[in-house]
């Protein structure tokens, strides 16, 4: 969880939105949603279900139909679009970029707008170049169709960042990559989060992907309405009903391991090796450590292969022998991700790394065995939930000493919550099913219906 002395987020709060399309059903119907400060926020739901539609309202690229949008207890309902949007990151699949700007020109777009310096901007965008991993010297000058889809991803969350907005809304931002650079931009985001606490609302279809990324998951249903709202650990161990359970799907147990994390077990630390370093100096190292091996690393601190004493004894200045390089897992990396690393690469060890990639040590299959048959269905810590239903009802701010605003609702409403989310909870009713049956069976394409008149060629992808 974030700390909240170093929260740089703002609280969110979509009060009673509305969102209809024509005279269809309303995409998002009656949403109140607390967003809380500094936290990462999954949707996560069925196609259709309106979670691009809530996002989307969040920066006003869709206009709400009624309802009013809170961002740190000012409402935002009625300000200018643009002004807003530059105060809020946004991120999309496959980055976004402008292709005829080059990486520095997109990072530093909106600094630009903001009317910053030169060396301002400058200055800037290697900062987050840097922090999305990116070397500034060989990316900056680049065009975007020179880069790979990961690395087009990273330059898009770096200029999503780049005028340091408390709000970052985020679009399915990882759907469009291979699995293993999905598993390595999921850590960067979180490392980046770890370090900048910002207020992160994510939109994907993955529940895996919320489960590792979620500080919280709301999981809606048709029409924007909150099935549930919890941690990952309170949705898995309890989920609030058959939609949930339904929707979280097999192995509800299997994806708890989902929840523990590399940097949860024991590591072992091998000697290091600098590339460029004598290589007798180093063999020493590993004689004294009593090793026989040493992981290489380049001028980042970054691993980049092992080698051998006999190796280095063969060596003046420290080479890598070979190009097979070195699995990597982040240590924020689910204990499932970092078996499926190794497995991939056909290796028991994989080299563990922290922020931008640093080395922090080694890992292997057998420890991550054991920590998994160690692991105990331990009891799911009681927190309290932020505000989100689809009643109607408004909650009241309150300010802490610190300056973060939370919600609470009434006693009068929260008893209607509570009915509320007590009738969520029951059993579907065979009705509700036939109906959920008879929707998700839809034909995607005959489910969209013109372009709404409110988007006037707003940006927004499907229009
Ligand atoms: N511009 C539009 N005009 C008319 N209807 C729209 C428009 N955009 C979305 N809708 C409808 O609103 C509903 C919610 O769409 P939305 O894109 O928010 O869902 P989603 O949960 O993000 O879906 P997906 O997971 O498939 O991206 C859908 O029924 C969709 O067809």
């Amino acid at each position: 969880m974030s700390n909240s002395s170093k929260i740089t987020g703002a609280t969110i709060l979509l009060e009673n939105v509305t969102k209809s399309y024509g005279s269809k059903k309303p995409a998002v119907n009656q949403l109140t949603l607390e967003i809380p400060a500094g936290q990462t926020v999954m949707f996560v739901g069925p196609s259709g279900c309106g979670k691009t539609t809530t996002l989307k309202m969040i920066n006003r690229l869709i206009e709400p139909t009624s309802g009013r949008i809170v961002i740190n207890g000012e409402d935002v309902t009625k300000m200018n679009g643009d002004d807003l949007r530059r105060r809020i990151g946004y991120v999309i699949q496959a980055g976004g970029l402008l292709p005829h700007l080059t990486v520095g020109a997109n990072v530093g777009l909106v600094p630009k707008m903001l009317k910053w310096d030169k060396e301002r901007i400058r200055q800037r965008t290697d900062e987050l170049l840097d922090l999305v991993s990116l070397d500034p010297e060989i990316y900056r000058d680049r065009y975007p169709k020179q880069l790979s889809g990961g690395q087009q991803q990273r330059v898009g969350v770096a200029r999503a960042l780049a005028a340091d907005p408390p709000v970052l809304l985020m679009d399915e931002p990882f759907g469009a990559v291979d699995p293993i650079t999905r598993q390595r931009l999921q850590e960067e985001l979180i490392h980046v989060q770890a370090e900048l606490h910002k207020t992160i609302v994510f939109v994907t279809h993955d529940f895996d992907e919320a489960v590792k990324l979620g500080d919280w998951i709301v999981i809606f249903n048709e029409g924007g309405k909150i099935e549930q709202y919890g941690t990952p650990e309170q949705i898995l161990a309890h989920p609030a009903n058959e939609f949930v359970e339904d929707f979280i799907g097999s192995g509800a147990g299997l994806k708890q391991l989902g929840l523990a994390r590399v940097r949860d077990v024991r590591m072992r630390q091998l000697p290091t090796v600098d590339l460029g370093e004598d290589a007798a100096a180093a063999a020493n190292r590993l004689t004294e450590a009593h090793a026989i091996r040493g992981v290489v690393l380049d001028q980042h601190d970054r691993p980049v292969g092992w080698i051998s004493r006999r190796h280095l004894e063969k060596m003046s200045t420290v080479v890598l022998p070979d190009e097979k390089g070195v699995p990597t897992v982040g240590e924020s990396s689910t204990l499932d991700d970092a078996l499926d690393t190794m497995l991939v690469a056909g290796s028991s060890e994989a080299a563990v790394t922290g922020a931008r990639g640093r080395y922090r040590g080694v890992i292997t299959v057998n420890t991550v065995i054991r920590a998994i048959e160690g692991l105990s269905h331990e009891a799911v810590e009681e927190v309290s939930v932020p505000v989100g239903h689809n009643t109607g009802a408004i909650p009241v701010a309150t300010t802490a000493e610190n300056g973060v605003i939370t919600y609470e609702m009434a006693e009068d409403d929260q008893q209607k919550e509570d009915e509320w989310l007590t009738s969520a909870n029951r059993e579907w009713s065979e009705t509700d099913r036939q109906k959920w049956e008879n929707y998700s069976s839809l034909d995607p394409a005959e489910d969209v219906v013109g372009e709404d008149p409110n988007l006037k060629g707003s940006g927004s992808e499907r229009a």
